[in-house]
């Protein structure tokens, strides 16, 4: 996928830092501008590395990067982030003695768009006291107070990583509003790093899919959903070979389903349907695919290629 330069929230052109054994990168991506970009990646693929580096605190060794048009490099200024809202996936142990309320007395001189009425109206929605102390709070109230104070200054960019966790269906629910009442000002760009699918099927535009350190591919949510089929098929005779379902178009992946049967993940489905039904192979279902069985689908491929 290419987007024009106007419409680049990120882009990251050859990125590569290491840690130790882990390795980021080289990335090479866009990311579009307006829009819903979910990360997803099994645990350690450096999603959180990702959104570190974007905000200065890991050093690029490699490549380049901007963000909302800023080239990142080692002496740039920080007021970028200042338009940035970010939400890190666990608690700051620096924060604990402190409440939402001082904390966020705290934060408002930073953020020029900074808005109290907002900030209280996100505490109210999300039900949590500001005058608590965050080591007395549980945790899903810590997420839900860390959320009101990342919202409230309505960045032009929001990262949130693994917004959702240690949150209660109901505020899950309320994020989801708030996250969609944030995109509804335009000109917003929202990228979460996530592990729960229902939150990339209701909020995402793109997925951007992390493994080890390395960019899949940055897809549209939509195409990625239609585009995917199931084709389950019988071989007239068992054991008759695998070498034409290898050569079905689009064919991603192919496993055997019983005696004969085998089920092929497609990304070109009516093509390949029409490939099966052209060699005499019974099709026996063709099925849309839920989003993490192509995710899984595309993780095989790549562990098959290395
Ligand atoms: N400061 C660090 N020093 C050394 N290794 C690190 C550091 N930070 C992260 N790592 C390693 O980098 C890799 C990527 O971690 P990261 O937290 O970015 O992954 P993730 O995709 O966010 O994972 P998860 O889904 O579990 O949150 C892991 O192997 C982790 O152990």
């Amino acid at each position: 996928m290419t987007v024009t330069d106007t419409e680049i929230a990120i882009s990251l052109q050859g990125i590569k830092l290491q840690h130790d054994k882990f390795v980021l990168g080289p990335l090479q991506c866009e990311i579009p501008r307006g829009m819903v970009t979910a990360i997803v990646g099994p645990n350690g693929s450096g999603k959180s590395t990702l959104f570190r580096m974007l905000l200065g605190l890991e050093p690029i060794q490699e490549g380049t990067a901007e963000v909302l048009g800023v080239h990142l490099n080692s002496n740039q200024d920080d007021s970028y982030k200042s338009k940035i809202g970010f939400l890190a996936e666990g608690p700051n142990s620096n924060d604990n003695n402190r409440s939402a309320d001082e904390i966020a007395q705290f934060v408002s001189y930073w953020y020029p768009g900074w808005d109290f009425e907002r900030y209280r109206k996100l505490l109210r929605h999300f039900d949590v006291d500001g005058s608590v102390k965050f080591s007395k709070l549980s945790k899903g109230m810590r997420r839900k107070a860390e959320l009101s104070i990342t919202l409230a200054h309505e960045p032009e960019l929001l990262l949130l990583d693994e917004p959702s966790s240690g949150l209660d269906p109901f505020a899950w629910k309320k994020l989801l509003e708030e996250l969609q009442r944030y995109m509804e000002q335009g000109n917003r760009t929202l990228i979460l790093a996530t592990h729960v699918m229902d939150e990339i099927r209701r909020l995402a535009d793109y997925i951007l899919f992390l493994y080890r350190g390395r960019v899949l591919g940055l897809y549209e949510k939509d195409r990625l959903v239609d585009d995917w089929r199931t084709i389950v098929i019988q071989q007239p005779a068992a054991n008759s070979g695998l070498e034409l379902l290898q050569r079905t178009p689009g064919l991603q992946g192919l496993t055997e389903a019983g005696p004969g049967v085998y089920r092929l993940e497609v990304n070109e489905p009516e093509q390949g349907e029409a490939y099966c039904r052209s060699c005499g192979l019974q099709v026996l279902a063709v099925q849309r695919m839920e989003l993490e069985d192509i995710l899984s689908c595309l993780i095989r491929k790549e562990e098959a290629r290395r």
